[in-house]
């Protein structure tokens, strides 16, 4: 289990001796009556069973839960998700102390482990229920970045018997579009002056459409396999396999570009005469239009390392469908193919 910070506040793994401030803070009716499944008054061995429980999850991938704890240290409630089996989906969970409502801390908790979870897990999308009389926790999901999509019931048992759900879903985009408003409300220095190398005609303050130049790389090992990059947390699309590369900045040309994202990258060192153009990629996304040289490249000295703190993986042409991979990227796949 990683350790996450979320703002002030730290996520991490549930431990035995959390058991007393977890049974404290959620045997009160304020609390438990909007948890699913759980019973009032709530006994202390539920607690021990259910840490242990999050434990064993962890460990066969089943489902991550964390405490959120305070600067002291001091355990404040718990998020977690459960993956959905035979799905590339999980399903979110959070509940506090009843001292700690109102600070923001369940949306701060919230976004952080959605975000976690899509850059490094196998997933695409997350699931979330609320009782429709839990109004602050629907305005959690809603601010996160959470879509309404329905209706339902579940038994909560402290309640006793089936009360009726919201339920809510969101994917990437989801989470990128909260992202992109955060940043552009944000300094000056925010998103739009760096996503915008590329001079804008005329005709782009009309359409609210920009045009964004990146560069990528196919570099190809001496077993015919393919490096692609997992793209972190905190940049859009996270999670998703790639080739590396880049945005081009002002006044640099496509060559010049990719070396530089190639060493920025992945700490190696390639020379223009060893990047063959290979073919190119045009893709309208919800906001711009992405159009993306993608240059092969066979030779390079040192050896990739994610620079970024992404995952890289080499991968044969025939195994690329199995790394899930920005939609605009689909194309290129039958040309690797063919060509390797
Ligand atoms: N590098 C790369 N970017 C891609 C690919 N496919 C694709 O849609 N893109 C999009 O192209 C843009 C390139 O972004 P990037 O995040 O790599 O740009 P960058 O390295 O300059 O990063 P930065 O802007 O965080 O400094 C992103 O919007 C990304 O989603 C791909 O295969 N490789
Ligand atoms: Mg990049």
């Amino acid at each position: 289990m990683p350790v996450l910070k979320a703002g002030a506040w730290t996520l991490r793994g549930l431990l035995p001796e959390d058991a007393n401030a977890i049974h404290r803070q959620v045997n009160d009716w304020n609390v438990i009556r909007m948890l699913s499944r759980l019973p009032f008054p709530y006994p202390h061995e539920l607690a021990e069973e259910w840490i242990a429980s999050t434990v064993k999850q962890a460990e066969d991938g089943s489902g991550y839960h964390f405490a959120i704890t305070d600067q002291d240290g001091a355990l404040a409630g718990c998020v977690g998700l459960t993956l959905v089996p035979g799905t590339r989906r999980a399903s979110l969970g959070y509940w506090l102390g009843r001292r700690h409502w109102g600070r923001g801390i369940a949306s701060l908790a919230a976004d952080r482990i959605c975000r976690w979870a899509l850059a490094n897990l196998p997933l695409d999308a997350l699931e979330a229920k609320a009782a429709q009389d839990n109004a602050a926790s629907c305005a959690v999901l809603r601010r996160v970045g959470f879509r309404q999509t329905g209706t339902g019931t579940l038994p909560f048992m402290a309640r006793g018997g089936e009360i009726p759900v919201f339920t809510f879903e969101a994917g990437r985009a989801d989470f990128d579009s909260v992202r992109e408003a955060a940043e552009q409300g944000g300094s000056d220095a925010g998103a739009a002056g760096v996503m915008q190398p590329v001079p804008q005609p005329a005709s782009a303050a009309v359409s609210g459409r920009r045009l964004m130049l990146v560069v990528a790389a196919a570099l190809i090992d001496s077993d015919g396999r393919i490096l692609l990059a997992r793209r972190p947390e905190g940049k859009s699309l996270a999670g998703l396999w790639e080739f590396p590369g880049g945005k081009i900045e002002p006044g640099e040309s496509p060559e010049a570009a990719l070396i530089r994202e190639l060493h920025e990258e992945l700490g190696i060192d390639v020379t223009r005469a060893c990047l063959a153009p290979f073919t190119f990629v045009s893709h309208a996304y919800e906001k711009s239009d992405l159009l993306m040289p993608l240059y092969l490249c066979r030779r390079w000295h040192g050896t990739p390392e994610g620079r970024e703190g992404q995952a890289l993986a080499w991968v044969a042409a025939g195994d690329l469908e199995r790394y899930p991979m920005p939609p605009a990227d689909l194309p290129l796949i039958p040309f690797l193919r063919d060509l390797l």
